[in-house]
C-alpha cells in the first residue's frame, strides 16, 4: 500500500483545513510553535507544508526537506518563506490573497478610529477607577484626509470604509492605474513626497521589500502635517519605528496604530510602548473567525491539490493563467514539452539559446505554460527534477538565454510552435509542431525546416542518408531482423540526393543495431531520440 504523503501543518489553521486534509487521504501532522530545529527534523519527509506568520522556512529549513512539494501560505504576505531557494529546490510556494483581505481592511479602520478617538486609553482611565471627561478630546474623520499607501485588495476596502465617513481618499502606488484609480473615487498622487503634507492619516498596505523598507522614515516625517496620525497593519518595517519614535517625541505625530513591527513578537523594551497614543495589536489583522475559515479552507484545498494532483494555483514562484487560457493553451503543453526534449537531443553541446515562436492563435494567448512546458522538456535528460518552478532557473544557470516571440506571419499549419537553439559555435538547429485530428494530438512536424510527421512516444531513429531506391528496405530490414517494430516513418528529401528519414519505434534501438544502421556507406548521421 501506498505511504500517505506527509502534509506538516506548522502554524494553527481552522480546524476545517486540517479536516479537509485528512479527508483527501493526507497524513496531517500538526505541529505548532517548534524551534527551527524542531521544523527541519518534522519537514525531512513532508510532501506539503502549511504555514502562517510565525514559522519560518528559510533555506537552511528547505534544505533538509527531501520530499517537499509545496508550501503554503494561509495568508497573504510569504515574507517568512525563502522564495529563491523554494523555487531553487523546485517547490511550490502558495499563498491565500483575499481570504483576510476584509478582516485586515476592518483592523485597520479599527486602528483608524482608536486614533481618532482615544478610546483604548478612556477604557484604561477607567479600568483604573477614574472618571475624566477632559483629557480624551478626539477629533472627527469627517472631510479629514486619508493617504492610503499601496492600494491593493486591502487598501481599497479601507478607501470604501473612509469614503463612508466622508473622508478624502488620496492614494500611492506606482502600480495602480489612473483608471482604476478613478473608479475607486481616490485622488492619485504620483511622488509619495507631494501626498505626505496633505495628510491627515496615513495608511501603509503594500508588501515590506527593498522598495518599500522605510518608506516612512525620518525624511518622510518631516513632511508630514502636525497632527498627523499613521497607522501600519501591513508590514513592520515600512514604517521605520525609530523614525516614528521621533515625530512622536516632537508632536509631529498625533496618533499611530501597529499591527506589525520591524521585530516580532514585539521587542519588550521598544521605545514605541511608552508612548500612550500609540495602540498596539499583536499581528491580528487575519484573526477574524471568517478569515481563518477562509484562509484554512483554501491553503488546504492549494496543498492537496498540489502534493496529490500536481495542480498548481495561487503560486506566488510560478505561472497561473486563467481557466479560459488554460483550456486553451493545453493541448500544447505536451506537444511544447515533447519539442524540448528534441531539440535537446538533435543539438550541438553549449546551447545558448533558445527562442520558440508561435503561429496563428498561439500568437494570441498568454503562453507563460507553454514556454515552461518547453523549458521542462528540454531539461528532462539534462538535470533531475526540473518542474514548473525550477526550470526557467535551472535552464539560467546553464547560462541558456530564452527568448518567445508572437509571431503574426503566415505559417503552413494553422497553429504552430517553433523552436530553434543556437550552440556556442553558431549551429542552428529547429524543431516544429502542432497539434492534430479531433483528439488534438501533438506532432513533429519539421526538424531544420524539412516535413517530417512524429506522434513523438517513444524512441525515433533520425537518418541522413543517400536518396536512393532501396534504402527503407534496407533500414526496415535491419530493424525488423532485430525485432524492431516501426511504428511510423517518413522520409523527407533534403538536398539534391540526401534525405532525412524517420523512423518511429516502439522501443530503444539497442546500439547493435544502431551501429549496424550508422556502418551503411549509404547513411551519413545517425541520431536515437528519445521521448518516453
Ligand atoms: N496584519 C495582517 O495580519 C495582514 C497583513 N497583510 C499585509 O498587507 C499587505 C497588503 O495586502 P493586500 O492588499 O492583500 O496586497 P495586494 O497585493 O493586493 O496590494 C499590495 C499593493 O501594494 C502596492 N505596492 C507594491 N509596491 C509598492 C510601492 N513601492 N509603493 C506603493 N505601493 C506599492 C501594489 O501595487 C499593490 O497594489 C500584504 O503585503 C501583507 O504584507 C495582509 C494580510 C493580513
Ligand atoms: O496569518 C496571519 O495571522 C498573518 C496574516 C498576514 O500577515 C498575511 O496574510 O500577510
Amino acid at each position: 500500500m501506498n505511504k500517505k504523503a506527509k502534509i506538516l501543518v506548522a502554524d494553527p489553521i481552522s480546524p476545517k483545513g486540517v479536516e479537509l486534509l485528512k479527508q483527501q487521504g493526507l497524513d496531517v501532522v500538526e505541529a505548532y510553535g517548534s524551534t527551527p530545529e524542531q521544523v527541519k527534523e518534522l519537514i525531512a519527509d513532508a510532501e506539503g507544508v502549511i504555514v502562517r506568520s510565525e514559522t519560518k522556512i528559510t533555506s537552511d529549513v528547505l534544505s533538509c526537506a527531501k520530499k517537499l512539494k509545496a508550501v503554503g501560505r494561509a495568508g497573504v504576505g510569504v515574507d517568512n518563506i525563502d522564495i529563491p531557494s523554494a523555487t531553487e529546490k523546485g517547490v511550490v510556494v502558495m499563498n491565500t490573497p483575499t481570504g483576510n483581505t476584509i478582516a485586515t481592511a476592518e483592523l485597520t479602520f479599527t486602528h483608524i478610529m482608536c486614533g481618532t478617538r482615544p478610546i483604548v486609553q478612556a477604557n484604561n482611565s477607567i479600568r483604573e477607577g477614574k472618571w475624566d471627561r477632559k483629557t480624551f478630546k478626539g477629533s472627527e474623520l469627517f472631510h479629514k484626509t486619508l493617504f492610503i499607501l499601496g492600494m491593493g485588495r486591502i487598501g481599497s476596502e479601507i478607501a470604501k470604509r473612509a469614503q463612508a465617513f466622508q473622508m478624502t481618499v488620496l492614494a500611492y502606488d506606482p502600480f495602480l492605474t489612473e483608471a482604476r484609480a478613478k473608479s475607486l473615487g481616490v485622488e492619485l498622487i504620483a511622488n509619495l513626497e507631494d501626498g505626505l503634507p496633505r495628510a491627515d492619516y496615513i495608511t501603509v498596505h503594500m508588501p515590506l521589500t527593498p522598495a518599500t523598507k522605510y518608506m516612512l522614515d525620518e525624511k518622510a516625517f518631516d513632511k508630514m502635517k502636525k497632527g498627523v496620525r499613521v497607522f501600519n497593519c501591513a508590514r513592520g518595517g515600512i514604517i521605520k519605528e525609530a523614525a516614528l519614535v521621533e515625530a512622536l517625541k516632537s508632536g509631529k505625530v498625533a496618533a499611530a496604530g501597529l499591527d506589525v513591527y520591524e521585530s516580532e513578537p514585539f521587542a519588550k523594551d521598544s521605545p514605541l510602548r511608552e508612548f500612550p497614543n500609540v495602540v498596539f495589536t499583536p499581528h491580528l489583522g487575519a484573526s477574524t473567525k471568517e478569515a481563518q475559515e477562509a484562509c484554512g479552507i483554501e491553503v488546504a484545498e492549494l496543498i492537496a491539490a498540489a502534493v496529490k494532483d500536481g495542480i498548481i494555483r495561487n503560486a506566488v514562484n510560478a505561472p497561473s493563467v486563467n481557466a479560459e487560457t488554460l483550456a486553451a493553451v493545453k493541448p500544447y503543453v505536451g506537444l511544447c514539452e515533447k519539442l524540448g526534449t528534441l531539440i535537446q537531443q538533435i543539438s550541438a553541446n553549449k546551447v545558448q539559446k533558445l527562442k520558440v515562436s508561435f503561429y496563428g492563435k498561439l500568437s494570441q494567448l498568454d503562453n507563460k505554460l507553454l514556454m515552461l512546458a518547453l523549458q521542462k522538456g528540454y531539461l528532462k535528460l539534462v538535470c533531475d527534477n526540473a518542474n514548473d518552478v525550477n526550470a526557467p532557473s535551472k535552464l539560467k544557470h546553464l547560462g541558456i538565454e530564452f527568448e518567445a516571440v508572437n509571431s503574426s506571419a503566415e505559417s503552413d499549419y494553422s497553429e504552430l510552435v517553433v523552436v530553434e537553439s543556437v550552440c556556442e559555435k553558431g549551429e542552428v538547429r529547429s524543431v516544429a509542431g502542432t497539434v492534430m485530428g479531433k483528439g488534438l494530438m501533438p506532432r513533429v512536424v519539421k526538424i531544420d525546416g524539412n516535413d517530417v510527421e512524429i506522434s513523438a512516444k517513444n524512441s525515433v531513429l533520425l537518418l541522413v542518408n543517400k536518396d536512393k531506391p532501396g534504402m527503407v528496405a534496407t533500414i526496415a530490414a535491419i530493424l525488423g531482423n532485430k525485432n524492431y517494430n516501426i511504428a511510423n516513418m517518413t522520409v523527407s528529401r533534403i538536398g539534391a540526393d540526401e534525405a532525412l528519414s524517420v523512423y518511429e519505434l516502439d522501443e530503444h534501438p539497442s546500439s547493435e543495431v544502431v551501429a549496424e544502421i550508422e556502418k551503411l556507406d549509404s547513411v551519413d548521421r545517425v541520431k536515437v531520440v528519445d521521448f518516453s
